[in-house]
């Protein structure tokens, strides 16, 4: 197993308070400069920053008299003008509006004031009306909200409204979609260039598209449904670079656990974030969503990430809206500077009452679970519930506490029922919740992640709190939402910790706050062992004609070749070696074998060509936890005393952790 990373720099130890971030340098004999929060942290978080600009050029368009930052060139060509400057006042055209059932009906209201009651919106395309928070309630205030936006949406012959009718049943609702922000993406309505304006804080979401998007007031957003412009202030930029491959172990939601965690929840106030680097180059749509989705969190004004081919993929069957990406210029200036190593960074969670409350997910690992809840904007994607159902099928495990899972809209809850769980032998999602003891996905919307009436799904109301606080005194939720105020998700005595899908889904397993790498190192091990057996097979027997043609098939092997394969395995072998076969123990199959060399301390006294001691000494310590929960294990047998002994050995060290263990003929498939 790999030991946890830390990753403390030298001379790590100067406390700069906030302004400090944006003026100072700290003289340092390595290229960065090291800085700590005002917020006390633990010593293993080590964030790296330094104010100067980045050698990285970053791709240019148009002129570049007026050097300026993405951010600024949106808005320039959003107001018309060749060039801004941060601090500019502006008036700003708006190629989206969206609005929810929480903030609609106050928007609409004051439009309908300040315009007439017989008024029309500015652009019945460009508006999008979006039911999603308070859905699945029999509050009649909650409901009315909806009601209203359908009576509008209805008079003004908007284009995009995506209506719920049954509540009882959210699929009879094909409009329907859930989650405004997540639904935006899936719908198209995220297109880089452009200005999105929402009437939600977390409409920053869609700046992974390299949009400028931002939550308004109602106030503005009833001036901009009667005029399509807001007069807006240009933002200044705040740059974090993110560089390095990221651990298989991190989500974004860790990155921008660890940016807040180090720049407090006011430390991007007003400012523009933009996020470049190889991390963030490497990062799917999905997980750029979740690092935008909480600029807001820190403050920030927006968040954007620089489209790209990736970008443009995900927007091929999304939009026919002919879009136009910019990009920040080389010599643009920005306030400061950020520069993570993300191969360093360890799994976080934001302790409550905050989300800038950082800690290691390992450093909590005392602390008693109640409850855990994945959903939401920021982590209820495709994505999220794939990298739960991952972290539940390397445990193999069942959950100890309630988890909710809620998709954030139609689609996703589609994709949890449909898409199947690389590595899982053609599992969906929705099956490695069941088996893993989860509560059925829900119905799309926000549900509990601010609260909401008392009826909501997942909701830490009173008497489910007093329930908990029976059990365990308080009530603790680890969740995949972006807030953790206090009552938040319902009573106000909840304590919410911020995690990753990962650390969620790893926490609901223990009923602790686990540090995933706890069930996730389980996979890469066994993967290194695969490619090294793999290797060897093919390096040393490729002479021999049916073990190339096999070498060829587990090259590309699949679990669906794998499951044919064991249907032509010799019966007499599959009998020696099934512990559920009538000779169970090791010895009893050891006898019945003819073809086995019997040997009752199997160990490498001959030396073996495939399996290195050092293997070998890996194999035996780890092999029990490594298989534990895995869906298929492949190890290998060539037929040879030498090399079967190894695969014997193999075999006796995994068959009593699993059901079945079949012998194959040139390897060894156990399940
Ligand atoms: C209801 C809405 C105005 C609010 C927001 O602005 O973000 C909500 O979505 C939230 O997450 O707190």
């Amino acid at each position: 197993m790999a030991s946890s990373a830390s990753f403390a720099l030298p001379g790590s130890s100067f406390l700069h308070n906030k302004k400090d971030l944006s003026v100072s340098v700290v003289p340092s004999t390595s290229q960065l400069s090291i800085y700590k929060c005002k917020q006390p942290i633990s010593k293993n978080i080590v964030m790296a920053m330094e104010t100067q600009q980045s050698e990285r050029k970053p791709a240019t368009t148009g002129s570049i008299k007026t050097p300026m930052s993405m951010t600024e060139k949106i808005l320039a060509k959003a107001s018309g003008k060749g060039g801004v400057r941060a601090g500019d006042n502006v008036w700003v055209n708006v190629d989206v509006f969206m609005t929810n059932d929480i903030s609609g009906p106050g928007s609409i209201g004051i439009f309908r004031r300040e315009f007439g009651q017989n008024a029309k919106v500015w652009d019945r395309e460009k508006v999008v009306v979006i039911p999603d928070h308070y859905i699945f309630t029999s509050d009649e205030r909650a409901n009315r909200n909806v009601d209203i936006l359908r009576e509008f949406s209805l008079e003004q012959n908007i284009k995009y409204f995506y209506d719920i009718k049954d509540l009882s049943n959210f699929k009879a609702n094909p409009d329907y979609k859930g989650v405004c922000h997540i639904a935006l993406a899936q719908e198209g309505h995220c297109r880089p260039g452009e200005v999105l304006l929402g009437t939600d804080s977390h409409t920053c979401t869609a700046g992974a598209f390299g949009q400028f998007a931002t939550g308004i007031g109602n106030t503005e957003a009833g001036f901009v449904l009667g005029t399509g412009a807001l007069l807006l202030k240009v933002p200044e930029t705040l740059r974090f670079v993110m560089d390095g491959e990221m651990p298989d172990y991190l989500l974004a939601k860790d990155l921008i656990l660890q940016i807040i965690g180090e720049i407090s929840v006011a430390g991007a106030t007003y400012k523009s974030m933009e996020f470049v680097g190889t991390t963030i180059e490497s990062l799917n749509m999905e997980e750029r969503m979740t690092l935008c989705n909480m600029v807001i969190e820190a403050g920030g004004k927006n968040g954007v990430i620089s489209a790209d081919t990736t970008t443009f993929k995900y927007l091929e069957d999304k939009t026919s809206v002919p879009y136009e990406p910019v990009y920040s210029d080389a010599q643009a200036s920005f306030l400061s500077e950020f520069r993570f190593d993300i191969s360093n960074l360890e799994p976080l969670v934001a302790k409550p009452h905050s989300p800038d409350n950082r800690a290691l997910a390992r450093e909590c690992k005392d602390i008693k679970v109640d409850r855990v809840y994945i959903g939401s904007c920021t982590g209820g994607k495709t994505q999220d519930f794939l990298a739960a159902a991952k972290l539940f099928l390397a445990a193999g495990k069942k959950v100890k506490v309630p988890t909710f899972l809620v998709p954030a809209t139609q689609k996703v809850w589609v994709d949890i029922y449909t898409v199947t769980v690389p590595g899982s032998g053609g599992k969906t999602c929705s099956q490695i919740f069941e088996e893993a003891g989860c509560d059925t996905p829900a119905s799309p919307s926000c549900a509990a992640c601010m609260g909401g009436p008392k009826d909501t799904y997942a909701r830490m109301n009173e008497a489910q709190a007093s329930y908990l606080f029976t059990l365990s005194i308080r009530g603790v939720c680890v969740s995949t939402t972006n807030r953790n105020f206090p009552g938040r998700m319902g009573h106000k005595e909840g304590q919410i910790y911020l995690a990753s899908p990962y650390t969620a889904a790893a926490s609901a397993l223990t009923g602790y706050i686990t540090d995933p790498r706890h069930f996730l190192h389980q996979i890469s091990h066994w993967k290194m062992v695969l490619e090294r057996v793999k290797l060897n097979v093919f390096s040393k027997h490729m002479h021999e004609p049916k073990l190339k043609e096999r070498g060829r098939e587990l090259k590309t092997m699949d679990t669906k070749k794998v499951c044919e394969d064991v249907n032509i395995m010799d019966k007499k072998q599959m009998a020696v070696a099934s512990p559920h076969g009538s000779e169970d123990s090791d010895e009893g199959r050891e006898k019945s074998s003819p073809a086995t060399p019997v040997q009752s301390s199997p160990d490498l006294s001959d030396e073996s060509v495939f399996i290195t001691s050092h293997l070998f000494d890996f194999l035996d310590s780890s092999l029990p936890i490594t298989v534990k929960g895995c869906q298929w294990v492949l190890l290998y047998r060539a037929g040879r005393n030498m090399v079967y002994h190894s695969a014997h050995l193999l075999a006796r060290a995994t068959c009593f952790l699993v059901p079945v263990c079949w012998y194959v003929q040139f390897y060894v498939l156990i399940r």
